[in-house]
């Protein structure tokens, strides 16, 4: 990155969320103000329960906030109709899970094609390239119950990047991977990153942490500490 002070890409203030079940209310997230800017690396920590998967529901806009507001690349995403977040979440942010984020009955290709069609084949797409930048190149006919976690992995990271988001929301991408699968995701998240791409990322892993270029870290839903990651 130069020395210009990057675009700002997500912008969530005063978030708040609560849930009620069984009489029992949970405040999940409780005033929780970010700013992501292009290029950014941050990684959302904290122990279990202490909000992370709903703050990142609240910021891609799959859930909407009892408080507060997120906008993605000046677009406002939180109280939206459902049409215009899904227009805004298709086009401007790519999601990455735990367990892929690959339709069980698409092949890799028709995965990439698909997730391209939703918002409407506004950029340009070559399939073969897409999936050698993800070092899934062979993979094209492959269903996912046939690829291994490094591979479903990397072909769901090419799924949520092919309409080149501005931004890429990731909930535990690399928990179910060995260190060599993980490295592999975390070099093509730096490449990303240094493509200008705002990345927010949920995350035990000590090693991904270590490579963000800050942390975030939760506890009962409110931020307790964000800073650069040291060393
Ligand atoms: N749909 C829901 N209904 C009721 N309570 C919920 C719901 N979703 C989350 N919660 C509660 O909100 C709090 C935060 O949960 P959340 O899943 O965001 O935490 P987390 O940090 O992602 O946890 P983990 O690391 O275990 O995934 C928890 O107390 C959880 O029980």
């Amino acid at each position: 990155m130069t020395g210009a002070v990057s675009a700002e890409v997500l912008v969530a203030r005063r978030l708040f969320r609560f849930f009620r079940a069984s009489g029992e209310e949970t405040l999940a997230v409780a005033g929780v103000s970010l700013t992501v800017r292009a290029g950014e690396r941050v990684a959302v920590a904290g122990p279990s329960g202490s909000g992370k998967s709903t703050l990142l529901s609240l910021l891609a806009g799959l859930d909407e906030p009892d408080g507060g507001t997120v906008r993605v690349a000046g677009h406002p995403v939180s109280h939206r109709p459902e049409e215009e977040r899904a227009r805004i979440r298709a086009t401007s942010i790519g999601m990455l899970y735990q367990y892929g984020n690959l339709l069980d009955h698409l092949t890799v290709a028709q995965n990439l094609r698909f997730a391209h069609g939703l918002a409407g084949h506004r950029t340009r797409f070559d399939l073969a390239e897409r999936l050698e930048a993800v070092g899934a190149g062979g993979l094209a006919d492959v269903l996912p119950a046939a690829l291994s976690g490094g591979q479903a992995a990397r072909a769901g990271l090419a799924v949520a990047l092919v309409n080149d988001p501005p931004l890429l929301i990731a909930d535990e991408p690399t928990a179910e991977l060995d260190a060599d699968a993980e490295q592999q995701i975390l070099d093509l998240l730096a490449a990303q990153a240094a493509a200008g791409t705002a990345i927010v990322l949920a995350s035990h892993s000590p090693r991904v942490l270590a490579v963000c270029d800050r942390v975030i870290r939760l506890r009962d839903g409110q931020i307790v500490a964000d800073g650069q990651v040291p060393g």
